[in-house]
């Protein structure tokens, strides 16, 4: 546990002894919704004293415990202190319904608004935010959080052009090391490593629906328990910026038994140099694996062909993916070193042509398949 966490801890002890029941209508005036997740809606509304604008988050309080709601607002409110991340503001009561936070607010909506499905948006932009998730989820790491819910959703915007972004949404977050049960969900959201516990999804229902302790022993034994670990965000980035980039997503669901994932694992696996170096004693399996030592023998890894989902890229952007969508977690990058690959094209001067052109054609809200699979089963 950093000092972070543990005073996080401290923060919800604290206020959980002092927060006040207000009416929601005698201190704020509500002027729209600006979104709906599945644990609540959250509210444009301005100060009636003050005329301050803020972001009110509502939890229904019969679906939410006191502990969860306190340790999202503390942890915004004391830790989100990067100008990329959504703070809140000191405001949290309760009323007989919900629990209660303010935020600062995103006027633009989120990225989900602005994805074109199969187009994606301008590589400018996609780099900008890029640029700021890394910083926003490296501030978070290095306290020692994970967020674990990376997606356009929570990714909310200050301005039409993403020159200014916050990740928001806090409810999934955990201390870094921290064990969990694993949760395998049919999305390219999920990471490589969950895949041990497919199958497992009634046992996961099981945990949250029966909080008494009344869980049979049979279930509990199927429960795998993982530490939680920073480079979960790592792989929802990379998702999140090739649907960014494209308007779509590099596989159906991140198994081992989805073809297009199965693509990109060889191709991973062929130009990888560690993958290489620890076969290196080993005969090549088969002839892709023997192309590829030959390759690098001569120089010539990089001019491996990628994976058919990946061609409209340049080496830089593959390198990007390849660093951030390593399946080994213990190998894949972190968010910071991501920082190396911006500034340079992403996208393939022919690919780039076409997508400005459908974008020029396209206009409307986005319609990335969201990560509705994890509603009602995420850890609050
Ligand atoms: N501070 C904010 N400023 C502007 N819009 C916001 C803000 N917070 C949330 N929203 C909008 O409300 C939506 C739902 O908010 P949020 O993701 O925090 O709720 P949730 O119930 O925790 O969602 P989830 O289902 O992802 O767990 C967001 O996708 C976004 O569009």
């Amino acid at each position: 546990m950093t000092a972070a966490t543990k005073l996080l801890d401290e923060m919800c002890h604290l206020t959980a002894q002092s927060l006040t029941a207000l009416d929601t209508s005698e201190h704020f005036k509500l002027l729209k919704l600006l979104g709906e997740g599945s644990y609540g809606k959250v509210m444009l509304a301005v100060h009636r004293k003050r005329g301050t604008p803020m972001a009110l988050k509502f939890f229904p309080r019969e679906s939410t415990s006191l502990f969860s709601f306190l340790r999202e607002y503390n942890l915004s409110l004391s830790f989100c202190t990067h100008p990329s991340l959504t703070r809140a503001l000191g405001i949290a009561y309760c009323t007989p319904s919900h629990y209660i936070f303010a935020q600062q607010a995103s006027l633009f909506g989120d990225l989900y608004d602005i994805i074109i499905p199969e187009v994606g948006m301008e590589e400018d932009r996609c780099q900008r935010v890029v640029s700021q998730l890394c910083g926003a989820l490296s501030h978070l790491h290095t306290l020692g959080f994970v967020h674990r819910d990376v997606k356009p959703e929570n990714v909310f915007l200050c301005d039409s052009d993403c020159r200014w972004v916050k990740l928001g949404d806090f409810g999934m977050v955990k201390a870094s090391g921290t064990r969990v049960p694993e949760v395998w969900y049919s999305s390219p959201y999920c990471t490589p490593e969950a895949e041990i516990a497919r199958g497992n999804e009634d046992s996961w229902s099981s945990i949250n629906d029966q909080q008494d302790g009344s869980e049979d022993e049979e279930k509990k034994k199927k429960r795998v328990l993982v530490s939680v670990e920073p480079t979960t965000d790592s792989w929802a980035l990379g998702i999140l910026t090739y649907a960014m980039l494209t308007g779509s997503h590099p596989w159906a669901e991140t198994a081992s038994d989805c073809g297009s994932y199965l693509k990109y694992q060889e191709w991973f696996d062929q130009v990888n140099i560690l993958g290489d170096e620890l076969d290196v004693w080993t005969e090549p399996q088969s002839e892709n694996q023997q192309k590829t030592r030959d390759l690098n023998k001569t120089g010539q890894k990089d001019q491996t062909p990628a994976a058919p989902q990946f061609s409209c890229f340049t080496p830089l952007a593959c390198s990007f993916f390849q660093s951030l969508l390593n399946p080994r977690p213990q190998n894949r990058g972190r968010p910071e070193d991501a920082l190396s690959f911006l500034g340079g094209d992403w996208v393939l001067e022919k690919e780039r042509m076409r997508l400005e052109k459908e974008r020029k054609r396209s206009s409307g809200k986005g319609a990335i398949k969201c990560m509705k699979e994890m509603e009602g089963r995420g850890e609050r």
